[in-house]
């Protein structure tokens, strides 16, 4: 033990003192480090998180304190865990000593591909602007747009900058920071399948890296028939020769079961399965990134997540809006494939899933496809779907689904679905977990909802009236807008009488926390850049949501089940009501005291 206490100063002037932890844990190493440059420790404190795991890494004291247990060390022991620690140190410590001699660094070149298009421009420019804004952007980087559109650097830097924002809390000095960051953005016209026009980034990439160690991301913000074409150019000719390449790619990934595995035997054929980050922005939004935090953190919640104590969990996303303006995409996949097979089943397998070993991304990844792979499979009879149709309100009328022009008018695809799912294990054996889509509804939010038990031999039934449902707990986690965690309790009403009412403990972010809420996709892009993969999907997991609901579609699409049709801004189709009451459950949405 007594050789792992050291000193060790880099000729950065990065200096390092090591001491073996008695008392935190067994296999713990405490360093505290300095740099001449302010590298401050709690920074250095993420940087480790990143690489080791976030439970693994604490700040006490001062001091980085680490375990063993947890990081990579092959031997488990301190040794291992100090030489780790040293070899993430050595990167730092070559970058603060490289800022001096200007060699070595590395640098991240950032590709949009389908720059052009909407969710670069409604999305990823906004949210790579907002980490720089926040400093979280490498020093050196570089954000190419690609796409066949012919524009000039200015022209894409005008078309950017129309949809950059600066946050309500960090106005200050915004402006400046927008045209700085539009100077580090440029762009490159090329087709997406062709070796010569990647040929001609990757010379721009290289004037741009200037000799660094080379980082690159691609983000294909393009439509899925051409993913392919454009990984095959992207990697055999922009690839980074001395740094890493990772391309996130955008859903839809297939239509089915066949499709996505096609897709995924084609991009392994030019990319390792850790360089591909396939997104699902659901993953990056707060409070679904803090549900293990609410589940694994807090005693009282963990012990009653099972089929012991709750009743039913429901998953409830609606959009006050038609497919306007992407009726062509949406017609060729429906609700079900825009909303269910991703969105919500990966909430529910967050949701649903035991204690991951650790919160390391491939720890958490094997959880979630347990879960996904313990699921029943779906029955016709357990779905709902619906489509819209025109409706007039206040002298507005509003068009249905087959009114865009994009759509066939004889289009029966669901804009609307309901269904009941099930975990064949041991936890939530029995308990039904309800899925609530639509589009063109009355209303704009994504929930999860738990609905808990009746307390049994409930001493104030006689004060709760005879409907026990309306007397039981809820917890609901208000995903979006106006982000929230409440619980439904019972209480009673102050006064001599005894009578009691439904009330909530609420924890309203907006009132709890001044800082703005990031963009989900923020937080995914950073990860990518960061190598943090704990929020992507890995394929065994798409494999597993597809099997789920790949006969479902089929049977619907072959049978070519008839839609029910329900008034844009309605509640949906009432048959969502009768699926709830066959399993026996009212959607909380629905209820009073929503
Ligand atoms: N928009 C959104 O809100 C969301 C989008 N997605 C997914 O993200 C990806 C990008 O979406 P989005 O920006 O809406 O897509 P777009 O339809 O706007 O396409 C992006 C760009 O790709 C190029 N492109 C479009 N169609 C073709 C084609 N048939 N052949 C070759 N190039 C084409 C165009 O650029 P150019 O002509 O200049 O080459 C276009 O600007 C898609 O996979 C989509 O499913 C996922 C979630 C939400
Ligand atoms: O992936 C998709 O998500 C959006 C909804 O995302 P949100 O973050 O605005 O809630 C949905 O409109 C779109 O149809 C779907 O493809």
């Amino acid at each position: 033990m007594a050789s792992l206490s050291s000193s060790l100063t880099y000729p950065s002037g990065y200096s390092v003192a090591f001491s073996p932890v008695n008392g935190i844990r067994h296999r713990s190493l405490s360093f505290l480090s300095a740099s001449p440059k302010g590298l401050k420790a709690d920074e250095l404190c993420v940087r480790f998180q990143r690489k080791f795991g976030r439970s693994s890494v604490i700040m006490q004291d001062g001091a980085i304190v680490t375990n063993s247990d947890s990081t990579e060390s092959s031997k488990s022991s301190l040794k291992g865990l100090k030489e780790e620690v040293l070899s993430v140190l050595s990167e730092e410590a070559a970058k603060v000593g490289s800022e001096s001699d200007g060699q070595n660094q590395s640098t991240v070149s950032i590709t949009v591909v389908g720059a052009s298009g909407d969710l670069a421009k409604k999305k990823i420019f906004p949210a790579l602007f907002a980490l720089y804004y926040e400093d979280c952007l490498p020093e050196h980087f570089t954000i190419y747009g690609y796409s066949r559109s012919k524009m000039t650097d200015v022209e894409l830097r005008n078309m950017v900058s129309k949809t950059l924002t600066c946050r309500i809390d960090k106005r200050a000095n915004c402006g400046e920071k927008m045209e700085e960051f539009l100077k580090r953005c440029f762009y490159h016209s090329g087709q997406y399948d062709s070796q010569e026009h990647f040929t001609e980034l990757d010379k721009k990439l290289k004037d741009h890296e200037a000799g660094r160690i080379s980082n690159r991301l691609f983000y294909l913000s393009i439509p899925p028939n051409i993913f392919v074409d454009a990984v095959k150019c992207a990697s055999s000719s922009a690839s980074s020769v001395n740094g890493w390449t990772r391309v996130i790619v955008e859903k839809p990934f297939g239509r089915d079961s066949e499709t996505s595995a096609a897709l995924t035997k084609s991009l392994k054929q030019y990319l390792e399965e850790d360089q591909i980050f396939r997104i699902d922005h659901y993953l990056g939004k707060e409070l679904v990134e803090n549900l293990s935090v609410l589940r694994f953190s807090n005693l009282i919640f963990e012990p009653l997540w099972s089929r012991q104590y709750i009743r039913n969990v429901q998953f409830i996303f609606s959009e006050d809006f038609g497919t306007e303006g992407r009726g062509g995409y949406f017609d060729h996949y429906g609700i079900i494939r825009d909303i269910m097979q991703n969105h919500l089943l990966q909430i529910l397998a967050l949701f649903a899933m035991e204690t991951p070993v650790s919160l390391d991304a491939e720890d958490i990844r094997n959880e979630k496809v347990k879960v996904l792979r313990s699921m029943r499979p779906i029955q016709m009879e357990d779905v709902v779907i619906g489509q819209y149709k025109s409706h007039t309100k206040g002298g507005v009328t509003y068009p249905g689904y087959t009114d865009d022009k994009t759509v066939p008018k004889d289009s029966q695809t669901p804009t609307f679905a309901a269904a009941a799912l099930f975990i064949d294990n041991a936890r939530w054996d029995g308990v039904p977990f309800l899925m609530k889509a639509g589009k063109a509804l009355h209303t704009r939010r994504a929930e999860i909802r738990v609905q808990f038990r009746h307390v049994p031999g409930n001493l104030y039934n006689r004060n709760t009236g005879c409907d026990l449902d309306n007397a039981t707990n809820e917890l609901v986690i208000r995903v979006q807008p106006d982000e929230a965690i409440y619980l439904k309790i019972n209480n009673k009403v102050p006064g001599l009488g005894m009578r009691l009412d439904r009330s909530n403990l609420n924890l309203l972010y907006s009132a709890r926390y001044s800082k703005e809420i990031p963009d989900a996709y923020e937080r995914l892009l950073l990860d990518a850049i960061e190598g943090e993969r704990r929020l992507f999907i890995r394929s065994d997991e798409l494999d597993a949501a597809w099997s789920l609901f790949t006969p479902l579609l089929k049977e619907i699409e072959e049978k070519r089940r008839i839609p029910e049709y329900y008034p844009y801004g309605s509640r949906g189709p009432v048959g969502a009501h009768y699926l709830a009451a066959k399993h026996k459950v009212q959607w909380g949405d629905m209820s009073l005291d929503q």
